[in-house]
């Protein structure tokens, strides 16, 4: 089994990754995509433009049906690839022209040419059209494979009667299984890279908003995340509250046993926090012995409860070495408008009422 997981990872980096993560990068990977399909795009638009020109001067056979497809279909879709993707809300449109488009192409080419004497010259388009879809177009690998392989079928069904000659048709065949296994590697090769890439930026950006002894969430994150808590707050109208905590005589703790096991201290009590509060509830450390709860959708009278309940696991906690220890609590509930450094400002006068009283205690303000 851990050889299978190192294989299916080697193939797939995203191989059992959470759901989530898996989602972000293909919303990330299909908007990094966007700038090389546009560009592509009316790349391939002028370079069409120029073929339906020249093909007009070497055959005599069907130029009105092959100017219309060259000079104004194919050339027109690429356009129209080009203007959507400067439109969010019009890039399921895009992608599909994008993944019909070179099979119709191919299919064009074939008709026109499939069994005249020309066909030696104007397979290249259908090779290039393979390379093109899979290294070029901006589409995804998944989408990549599923055109070229449409696009493959067309080209089998039609080319392998007997209209070839055999030398020629061995010809034919090593040039598609060449196009398409070059471009199906490269595009491989690439969207693997990117993965690789967007992992590493995610485990940079999570490693970024860690409180590094513990593991809670860092200062900074958790004013994010209060940030966006107030902006619901203040958007629907729901509660929230947060909790100050502070370890009581902590200082007593590095004095009398040492740093090493004031450090085990605040990992234990940082476990008990994140293990006693609910799922959506976020947990940090704000600094020193100092710990921020933020609880969503509850107002003071609720977080009171929570908070009782919490008091009572870490009173009955027995830590290494220095079995029992008490924390203050300061609970403030949000007030529609008011500022997240007035929140927190209530919330830490809480915290030291609590302290003045005698400690191991919970107020609110
Ligand atoms: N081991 C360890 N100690 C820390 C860390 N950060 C801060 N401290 C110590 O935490 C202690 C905090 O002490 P004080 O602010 O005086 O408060 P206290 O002793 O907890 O007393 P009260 O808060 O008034 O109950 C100081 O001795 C700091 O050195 C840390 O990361 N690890």
């Amino acid at each position: 089994m851990p050889l299978f997981n190192a294989l299916a990872r080697s193939l797939d980096p995203l191989h059992g990754v959470q759901a989530a993560t898996r989602q972000a990068f293909d919303h990330w990977y299909r908007q990094a995509k966007i700038p090389q399909i546009r560009y592509v795009a009316f790349l391939t638009m002028a370079l069409y433009l120029i073929y339906a020109a020249i093909e007009q001067n070497v055959t005599s056979e069907q130029v009105l049906a092959r100017f219309i497809v060259h000079g104004l279909m194919v050339p027109g879709a690429l356009l129209a690839v080009g203007v959507l993707s400067f439109q969010p809300s019009r890039q399921r449109t895009m992608f599909t022209i994008l993944t019909v488009a070179p099979v119709c192409t191919a299919a064009a080419n074939l008709h026109f040419n499939f069994g005249t004497p020309l066909f030696v010259h104007f397979a290249p388009e259908i090779y290039l059209n393979l390379m093109w879809t899979f290294a070029v177009s901006g589409l995804t690998l998944r989408q990549a494979l599923a055109t070229a392989s449409a696009s493959v079928l067309v080209i089998l069904v039609v080319t392998l009667d007997h209209s070839l000659e055999p030398g020629m048709q061995r010809l034919h065949l090593i040039w598609i299984l060449a196009s398409f296994s070059f471009g199906l590697l490269s595009a491989f090769l690439l969207e693997r890279a990117h993965k690789r890439m967007f992992l590493h930026q995610d485990r940079l950006a999570l490693s970024a908003s860690l409180d590094g002894l513990t593991g809670l969430w860092n200062r900074s994150r958790m004013e994010r995340f209060l940030a966006e808590e107030i902006a619901r707050a203040n958007r629907y109208g729901t509660p929230f509250s947060v909790v100050l905590i502070d370890i009581d005589h902590f200082k007593s703790v590095n004095d009398t046993h040492g740093h090493a096991v004031g450090d085990s201290v605040l990992r234990q009590f940082a476990t008990l926090l994140r293990d006693s509060v609910r799922v959506l509830d976020k947990v940090g450390r704000l600094g020193g012995e100092e710990f921020l709860i933020v609880l969503p959708e509850n107002d003071a009278a609720q977080a009171k409860q929570a908070v009782q309940a919490l008091q009572q696991r870490i009173n009955g906690f027995a830590f290494d070495r220095v079995q029992r220890k008490t924390a203050s609590f300061g609970i403030a509930e949000y007030r529609p408008g008011e500022s997240l450094d007035s929140l927190l400002e209530r919330a830490d006068q809480a915290m030291y009422r609590a302290k003045a009283s005698g400690r191991d205690r919970i107020e609110a303000l």
